[in-house]
């Protein structure tokens, strides 16, 4: 591998925080468990940095989280960028008026809604989740901030599980993506 197409130094870092669990919620699915990396003072915080030092010059208007490990990081780093934080969620979770969209998940299918009022028409903002699969979830919460009028500046992630092929899918889409470790080869 060429220099260029080196990770960061970071990745591995991080990946080496991230637990495998085999066969979890089902049969075939090697579950990337984030809860080593968030509960360690230290690799929380470098986690959030990357996150913060990445973003922090990008004249951002808002951050929005996807439901619901996209919450742990995603208000972290709109606190940390002193922006405000538009929660994503699951169907049926919402109290007031929303749009909808549906998708198909690695283990299943869901919808996630957005109050329509959550952001304004022309906001610049960053789309938060703790990780890519399928690509469904990130891309049906980026058509939620679309159909508001938002501008997506990038969507943003832990891990990227690109044998999946979501990452593939939501860059085709044009959404900008960003990952801070992959689990090609892993
Ligand atoms: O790329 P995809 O195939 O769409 O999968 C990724 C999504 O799946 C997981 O969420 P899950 O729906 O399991 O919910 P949780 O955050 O409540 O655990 C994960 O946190 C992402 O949101
Ligand atoms: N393999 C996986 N590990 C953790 N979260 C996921 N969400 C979808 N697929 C996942």
């Amino acid at each position: 591998m060429s220099l260029l197409q080196a990770e960061p130094p970071y990745a591995e870092y991080i990946r080496d925080r991230i637990r495998t669990v085999p066969d979890w919620p089902q049969a075939g699915v090697q579950f990337r468990d984030i809860t080593p990396l968030l509960q360690d003072k230290k690799t929380f915080r470098v986690l959030v940095d990357i996150f913060v030092h990445r973003y922090m010059d990008m004249d951002l208007d808002m951050v929005a989280g996807v439901d619901a490990r996209g919450f742990i990081l995603g208000a972290v780093v709109a606190y940390e960028l002193n922006l405000g934080f538009v929660p994503v969620r699951k169907k049926g979770k919402l109290p007031f008026l929303t749009v909808a969209e549906e998708y198909e998940l690695e283990y299943g299918s869901a919808t996630v809604e957005i109050h329509t009022d959550a952001c304004k028409k022309g906001d610049r903002v960053l789309l938060i989740d703790d990780l890519v699969a399928t690509g469904g979830t990130m891309v049906a919460a980026a058509k939620l901030l679309n159909r508001l009028g938002a501008t997506i500046v990038e969507a943003a992630a832990i891990v990227d599980l690109p044998e999946l092929g979501g990452s593939k899918i939501v860059r085709e889409q044009g959404i900008p993506l960003f990952t801070v470790c992959d689990y090609a080869g892993h």
